[in-house]
């Protein structure tokens, strides 16, 4: 039986003020849902703050990216190993806008899903397809190469300890989201693909849907048989709307 999740990726935004305040309104908002899967992925420099208020709650915290490397002369980067010292429990790899923005190409983000993994935290890998190549009708395509970097990685990565975040580009950030029907239909492929190397790990993967998820439609989303929770960006920051998204996983 998968479990369901809730994770919010609250990108570049916030400052200490607005995120102890917004975490102290969904802690106490979420406390009744303990049991439930929910995190929430801060900015670098909060990790400790995140840390700190977390403790004894029923929200764990992850990172929202991580370095290929171990250690080493990387100015700027911050290692699987590191993020771990602050008792991280999910790590996002491969977000669509590290993909367009800091050309992250698909090698790239399995050996830091392969990193993760390696220090025993879970890694939240994103998939996804642009507007031009769902118009196009190459969905499954770009799926499938998203999937199988990381499935043929050389030493095995295991879908075994992951999660899977379905992200259309055009539906984030754009209040546009994928409807029911289209999300489940995407899902159902990656179950579908994962199962011909592993239909255990196929069966027990969790895969959560991202793109303008809100309040007012996540129980339609994850009432759907093979969405298991969501990856929520804007609706993250907004203590009411995040509250209300996670209660959505008790439908
Ligand atoms: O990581 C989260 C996704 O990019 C979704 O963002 P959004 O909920 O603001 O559309």
């Amino acid at each position: 039986m998968r479990e369901k999740l809730v994770a919010g990726n609250w990108k570049m935004h916030g400052n200490q003020a607005e995120n102890k305040s917004l975490l102290n309104a969904v802690v106490a908002g979420v406390a009744e849902l303990r049991g439930k899967d929910i995190a929430v992925c801060a900015p670098y420099p909060y990790l400790s703050l995140v840390q700190t208020m977390l403790r004894d709650t029923n929200i764990v915290w992850g990172a929202q990216n991580v370095s290929q490397y171990d250690k080493g002369a990387y100015t700027g980067e911050i290692s699987a190993a590191m993020l771990k010292d602050f008792d991280c429990s999910y790590v996002i790899v491969g977000h669509s806008e590290r993909r367009a923005l800091y050309n992250e190409d698909s090698h790239t983000v399995a050996l830091k899903y392969v990193a993760v993994q390696r220090e025993g935290m879970v890694p939240i890998l994103c998939v996804g397809e642009t507007l031009e190549q769902r118009e196009s009708g190459i969905t499954e395509k770009i799926i499938s190469e998203q999937l199988d970097a990381v499935m043929n990685m050389a030493g095995g990565a295991s879908l075994g300890k992951a999660v899977i975040a379905y992200e259309p580009v055009w539906a984030i950030g754009t209040g546009k989201t994928a409807t029911p029907q289209q999300a489940q239909e995407v899902h159902e492929f990656i179950r579908a693909r994962v199962a011909i190397q592993n239909a255990e790990e196929a069966d027990n993967l969790v895969i959560l849907y991202g793109g303008s998820v809100k309040a007012n439609n996540a129980a339609e989303l994850f009432n759907m048989p093979d969405i298991d929770g969501g990856l929520i960006g804007g609706a993250s920051l907004v203590a009411t709307e995040f509250i209300s998204i996670c209660q959505a996983l008790q439908n």
